[in-house]
């Protein structure tokens, strides 16, 4: 009846000629597609209902007004296989239960609350210092600039989470971090991915997501991540050794003596892709807008050069009053919207939307990338212009609709100030430090800016980059 009206929306046939669009490059597709039916659209992929935002009130009416409706998740279906999948979740917990609330909670209090955020800033600092001595090393050479983020970024999140490093920076341990590097994108794209692809029946015959499969990944996080540390601090902490106090992340849930090590690898996992994989993308973006427009490069650099007149080193609190390099930031996260569809959502219950119903169970989707690239909101829309932000009061928390990189309501992104401490700090550090150019001296202005879609939106082509050191410390 007229009362039951779903969102308006393509048939399926219409839905089959954006197929391939629709899994290469979905924030895309879904823009057209609003384009064409209105801000809330909904359609059938197989058997799955979706339902996509794409204005700022559609976005606010799910994610905020009826955050509580919306604020499940389906499980990707690898998921089912996985062992320790149950209750080990904060990203994909299908619903807000307690174990959600519980491990969000420990997580507030280890990594995200400001106490804990200023107590690790001296793990960043030195993290971030490991990959400016090694670039020191390498000048003139030609480095993966973006696999060193990625590497500096997972030892920050790794030492805040279990006091270990992942990654070898200095050392030649070059197999053993290509190794590690494919696990964690070998997850990214097998159980992360949301799976469009779950839901369309005609790939399902091709079985992406077999029993194998998990038990391949269950054995890689086991034997290559977390190997023995898990069981070794399970001994430590038996045997009574370490306080109570500064405990890290792995230390309480190991005392709480209610998770297996399976769920406690698996939680690790998630909470270290989920830090570190939108982080680099957004680190890299940036240091790519920067090097290819050379004016706004020397305007970060003079800021920061004039705001440490003081003290000789970078630090986050000197970062944070550089409001033009922070503006930098915010546009790329703009322009660069690192997860354009955020994390999909499920409706735990059917719920009444104006004149609409979205029934229990359709899968929930805002497009934070349209929406961030929406001429009726965004001047210039898909231009970078940091200056746009440096007399605006839009901010992070999710209450300018417009602008969502870090999603709003119940599910948000707990890690956003961690993450802006990380990116300023690496992005700093590397423009600050030292000068950049291509390899084979091409133009910085022609660097390819492909982008490539797997969940998260990263740069297609890997960031190749010859660093040298800037003469700091002249005085005039
Ligand atoms: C630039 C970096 C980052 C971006 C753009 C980002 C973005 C997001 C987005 C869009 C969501 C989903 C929101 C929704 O469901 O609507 C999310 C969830 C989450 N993020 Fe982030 N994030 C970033 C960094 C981090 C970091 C550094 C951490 C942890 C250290 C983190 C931990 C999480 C967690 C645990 C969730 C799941 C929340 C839940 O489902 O209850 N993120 N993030």
């Amino acid at each position: 009846g007229p009362l039951q009206r779903l969102p308006p929306g393509p048939n399926s046939l219409h839905v089959l000629t954006y197929l391939s669009h629709l899994i290469h490059k979905p924030h895309v597709a879904l823009q057209k597609l609003s384009q064409i039916y209105g801000p809330l659209i909904s359609f059938k992929l197989g058997d799955q209902l979706l339902v996509i935002a794409s204005s700022p009130d559609a976005a606010k009416e799910l994610l905020r007004i009826h955050d509580r409706v919306f604020s499940g998740r389906h499980l990707p279906t690898i998921y089912h296989n996985l062992p320790g999948n149950m209750h080990s979740s904060i990203v994909l917990s299908p619903e807000c239960d307690e174990s959600w609330k519980k491990l969000r909670s420990i997580a507030q209090n280890c990594m995200f609350s400001t106490k804990a955020i200023e107590s690790n800033a001296l793990i960043r600092k030195k993290k971030v210092m490991e990959v400016v001595d090694y670039l020191r090393i390498k000048q003139g050479e030609v480095v993966n600039v973006e696999e060193l983020m990625f590497a500096a970024l997972s030892n920050i999140v790794s030492s805040v989470l279990t006091s270990r490093n992942l990654f070898d920076i200095g050392g030649e341990g070059g197999n053993e971090r290509r190794v590690k590097m494919e696990v964690m994108n070998a997850v990214i794209e097998k159980t992360l991915t949301f799976g469009l692809v779950d839901y369309l029946s005609i790939l399902k015959g091709l079985d992406f997501w077999s029993k194998e499969k998990a038990m391949d990944i269950h054995r890689m996080i086991k034997l290559i991540l977390w190997g023995d540390i898990i069981r070794a601090r399970r001994s430590a902490r038996r045997a009574g050794d370490g306080s109570s106090s500064g405990r890290d992340f792995l230390d309480v849930v190991v005392d709480d003596a209610t998770f297996s090590d399976d769920q406690i690898g698996n939680l690790l996992l998630e909470i270290l892709i989920g830090a570190t994989d939108s982080t680099t993308i957004t680190t890299v973006w940036l240091v790519v807008e920067l090097v290819r427009n050379q004016e706004m490069l020397s305007r970060v650099r003079e800021e920061i050069t004039q705001t440490s007149v003081e003290e000789d080193e970078l630090s986050e609190s000197l970062l944070s009053k550089c409001h033009y390099f922070q503006a930098c930031i915010k546009e790329t996260l703009r322009l660069h919207v690192p997860a354009p569809l955020l994390v999909p959502h499920r409706a735990i219950e059917s719920c009444k939307l104006n004149n609409y119903v979205i029934p229990k169970d359709s899968m929930v989707l805002v497009n934070a990338w349209a929406i961030a690239r929406d001429p009726m909101y965004w001047d210039d829309a898909t231009t970078f212009k940091p200056e746009r932000f440096l007399n605006s009061n839009i901010g992070y928390r999710g209450t300018n609709y417009e602008y969502l990189p870090f999603g709003t309501g119940l599910r948000m992104c707990p890690g956003a100030t961690m993450a802006l401490k990380n990116i300023q700090m690496l992005a700093g550090s590397l423009v600050h430090y030292f000068d950049w150019t291509l390899p084979n001296g091409e133009d910085v202005t022609k660097m390819d800016m492909s982008e490539k879609y797997v969940t998260t939106l990263k740069k297609e082509k890997p960031l190749l980059l010859i660093s040298r050191s800037r003469e700091l410390n002249i005085t005039v």
